[in-house]
């Protein structure tokens, strides 16, 4: 992996969650949370509301002018048509060789591995550009999720070299103790868009990662 693209998946990743505000706002909460240093953003609306494509356009936009990666939750064709930078898939989802098909070599594929580091090598085998390990925390957002503890996200970095990231109940009060343990980027929902103020929670997140 290029040394540009490496330094780009690492850092605060932001994911929007359809609930968590009014959807004339979320262009602007996700402006704030971008203000405040995200490096990644993912659109995730599991609903099928017609206005997905128009938001994820809006989306998109936003993270060009701030330089951000912009990632499709489970959707590849959505991603197709708003030229996202990539999409990020679960075992629900398509398979990473066939995403990787539609959406080509320079496409960014994420694929979550749970707590099952057996999926993240056959992941990084298969060529996905990330993992993901969660929940880490009990998480309001998914509270079914299984657990991935702390030590297991130290264990993968010990024995993987794609960028990790780490998911579920991470906040700003909470974060440090997750990049302690080496993994490249945090993936935040409510932490940063369940708060009165997304562009400080972002920053608070964003500056324990070295630039
Ligand atoms: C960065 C990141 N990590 C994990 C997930 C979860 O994906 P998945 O297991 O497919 O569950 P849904 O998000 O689709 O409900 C994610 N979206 N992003
Ligand atoms: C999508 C997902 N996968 C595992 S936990 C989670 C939700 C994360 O949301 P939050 O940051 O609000 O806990
Ligand atoms: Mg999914």
């Amino acid at each position: 992996m290029s040394a540009e693209r490496r330094r780009a998946l690492h850092g605060l990743y932001a994911l929007t969650d359809s609930g968590l505000q009014r959807p004339q706002d979320l262009p602007t909460r996700v402006e704030a949370v971008l203000s405040g240093g995200a490096h990644l953003l993912q659109y995730r609306d599991k609903s099928a509301r017609p206005q997905r494509r128009q938001e994820a356009l809006q989306l998109a936009a936003l993270c060009r002018a701030y330089g951000a990666v912009f990632i499709v939750n489970d959707d590849v064709e959505l991603a197709v048509t708003v030229a996202a930078d990539g999409v990020h898939l679960g075992r629900d989802d398509l398979s990473l060789s066939a995403a990787r098909a539609r959406l080509g070599p320079a496409a960014i594929i994420g694929i979550s591995c749970y707590n099952e580091l057996g999926r993240a090598r056959a992941a990084a085998a298969g060529g996905a550009d990330y993992v993901a390990f969660g929940s880490v925390f009990p998480s309001p957002t998914k509270p079914r999720a299984v657990h991935a503890p702390l030590e297991l996200l130290a264990a993968a970095r010990e024995v993987l070299s794609l960028p990790i990231v780490a998911i579920g109940g991470i906040t700003p009060d909470n974060a440090r103790r997750v990049v302690a343990t080496g993994v490249d980027a945090v993936a935040v929902v409510r932490g940063v868009f369940g708060v009165p103020d997304p562009a400080s929670a972002a920053r608070r997140v964003a500056c324990l990662f070295d630039d």
